[in-house]
């Protein structure tokens, strides 16, 4: 970089990365002041007022001027810890981009632009009079009362919802960076700094690894790649943990490391406890905000419905005490898709099954709908063969365009090594626009349903086995003993397809028993389709461990059984021959004891063996 300059050829945002300051940057600004980038020297950072986990949060003054203008004003600038020198022109980029697209969004925290102040990324934006995370501290309890929550939730939600429809997930929602204006309504803060930071190099690998604050983070937020993909609803999870903090005071897994968060969320399934004594329609979301599967999370546009509806409602407490007590919660999954007259739609598939339960509708078209409100209601469908439509409720049924419907396995034409060939189908759009989550992808990848084809759908409760062409899978795998790959059962599909699954041939506990497998990688073994009895036999072996010490068991009893009967049918054959044959003289006695000895403790029995056997009463009759 010595004595060259490298300038950026965006349109809306140029720059120059020049030798001369202490990290041999320094921009250089060609932009008028609706552009983002703020010249160092026109910042002063005055004094530190918070410590996140991504930076400092500094109170600084931003001087303005032109030839008849000059002002100094307060902003709060967020300064990013260092990353490397080479990556601050992606990141600077990438807020660019967030900088252009959030513009006039009401309950989003208004940005100045960007600078650098000794190498490190700086983001100026208004200054607030606090946070809801500063709030809480100073109540009692460290909570808000409910009408609060409910009334900054519509404010948050709605911002939410304005940057999710400008393409922005923020996976960072909490109570600490929810802002508050001077007419007390929550300002979203903060936000995308882990996508801005996400996929650079990042001198600190912990917070390279990180795309969130752990106590918040959704499931598939941790390791996207493989649990993921992050999407939409990913910011619902962080959405209803900050809901349960304002309302209990008490940040969700508070005293847990993140390992120990991560064991809980992503792998042991745990959610974070729903206060109670709340209207059922919160209690309904945030239920839904804790499903593990994100499809089967609410979306933003689903929780401001929900919260604009409790919000200004008066809750006395006994009113409120509502008992849950067998409560049917939204299955929010079958709501995502509303459908069309004219949409092609079959019976729905229950999730990763391969077949479906029943066939009621294999393929119609929607000729009519029924409202019912907010919630889900009947549509009418024409069937071939039919003569009058079928009156259906809309969560029988899935859309299927182009011959593709969501939840299906899929592969994309052209392939991608990160990326695992086959994934889920997330969404088709009617114009053919789809999105699909694979393995290796910590995001929803964005296509055409022209690039891909149906793959061979995958289920829980099926065997598999690594392919005999896969020599280096992408998971670890584990060997049988003797040879080869072990034989697996599916336990789990997560949404990108990623199959989790477990080995009940091994005898092992916990983790160790929980395996990943690319479905690209394996193949189904079944009982019917494995060739002779010994193949036959070592499927059973894999069903369960016990099924091998049960087999020894059984067989070791077998043999002696049959020893015994070989030895008692030997004895009594003997000794009729022996009462056949006259006996005279020493001679004669001594060779009948030899008999009488063969069958009491045959020779071709161990020892022990015998000695079991005769202790338990199965000596042979005599
Ligand atoms: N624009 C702002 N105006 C006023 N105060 C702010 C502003 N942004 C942040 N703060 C304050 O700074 C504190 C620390 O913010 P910061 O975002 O660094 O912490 P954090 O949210 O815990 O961490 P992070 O977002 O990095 O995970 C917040 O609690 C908030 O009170």
């Amino acid at each position: 970089m010595a004595g060259q300059a490298a300038s950026s050829q965006s349109e809306s945002f140029e720059y120059m990365l020049l030798e001369g300051d202490p990290y041999h940057l320094r921009a250089v600004v060609s932009t008028s002041l609706s552009r983002p980038w703020i010249d160092s020297n026109m910042l002063k950072l005055k004094h530190r007022i918070g410590r996140g986990s991504f930076g400092d949060v500094w109170i600084a003054t931003h001087h303005q001027h032109t030839d008849d203008y000059e002002h100094y004003h307060e902003i709060a600038v967020k300064m990013l810890y260092p990353i490397k020198d080479d990556q601050i022109q992606t990141c600077l980029a990438k807020f660019e981009k967030i900088f252009s697209k959030c513009q006039g969004l009401e309950n989003v925290c208004f940005l100045h632009g960007v600078s650098l102040q000794n190498g490190r990324v700086c983001i100026a934006m208004k200054y607030y009079e606090g946070s809801i995370g500063d709030k809480m501290a100073r109540q009692k309890g460290g909570k808000l009362s409910l009408f609060d929550v409910l009334r900054y939730s519509v404010n948050l939600a709605q911002g939410v919802l304005d940057l999710h429809r400008r393409g922005f997930l923020l996976l960072n929602l909490k109570p600490c960076n929810f802002l508050l204006d001077e007419h007390d309504q929550a300002i979203i803060g903060d936000f995308g700094i882990p996508l801005l930071l996400h996929g650079l190099t990042l001198p600190s690998s912990d917070l390279a690894q990180r795309l969130g604050t752990p106590n918040y983070m959704a499931p598939e937020q941790w390791e996207p790649s493989i649990n993921g993909p992050i999407s939409l609803e990913t910011d619902s999870w962080g959405f209803g943990c900050s809901i349960v903090e304002m309302l209990s005071g008490v940040q969700p897994w508070r005293g847990k490391s993140p390992d120990e968060i991560y064991q809980l969320v992503a792998i042991k399934k745990e959610k974070p406890n729903i206060p109670r004594g709340l209207p059922p329609k919160v209690v309904d979301i945030l239920y839904g905000c804790f499903e593990y599967d994100f499809r089967d999370r609410p979306l933003m546009m689903d929780i401001l419905r929900a919260f604009k509806s409790c919000e200004g409602a008066v809750f006395n407490k006994s009113d409120s005490d509502y008992q849950m007590a067998g409560k049917h919660y939204t299955n929010w999954s079958l709501l995502k898709d509303e459908l069309q007259i004219g949409d092609t739609v079959r019976s729905r598939k229950p999730k990763n099954s391969c077949k479906p339960e029943s066939m009621e509708i294999p393929e119609g078209n929607v000729v009519g709908k029924e409202a019912d409100g907010d919630s889900i209601g009947f549509i009418l469908v024409r069937i071939h063969g039919f003569h009058n439509p079928l009156r259906v409720h809309c969560s029988m049924v899935e859309r299927v365009t182009y011959g593709f419907a969501a939840g299906d396995s899929v592969r994309v034409r052209n392939e991608d090594k990160k990326r695992s060939s086959v994934g889920i189908l997330h969404s088709i759009e009617r114009d053919g626009r789809v999105t699909v989550g694979f393995i290796g992808m910590d995001t929803l990848w964005h296509g055409h349903y022209s690039e891909l084809q149906m793959a061979e759908s995958y289920c829980v409760g099926q065997f598999l086995r690594l392919k005999a062409s896969v020599s280096s899978p992408r998971f670890e795998w584990p060997y049988k003993r003797g040879s080869g790959w072990a034989t697996g059962r599916i336990a789990e599909v997560l949404p990108n397809g990623c199959l989790v699954v477990k080995f009940p041939g091994r005898f092992s506990f916990g983790e160790a028993s929980r395996f990943l497998a690319d479905p690209w990688e394996v193949e189904v073994v079944s009982f019917k389709t494995c060739e002779g009895v010994v193949k036959k036999y070592q499927h059973l072996e894999d069903f369960h461990w016990v099924v091998r010490p049960f087999a020894i068991a059984l067989g070791l009893f077998t043999a002696l059984k049959l020893g015994l009967f070989v030895g008692k049918s030997f004895g009594k054959s003997s000794r009729k021959k022996a009462e056949k044959v006259s006996i005279s003289g020493q001679a004669g006695k001594q060779q009948q004891q030899d008999m009488q000895n063969a069958t009491t403790n045959p020779v071709w029995l161990p020892h022990s063996v015998s000695n079991i056997l005769f202790r338990e009463g199965a000596h042979p009759a005599k």
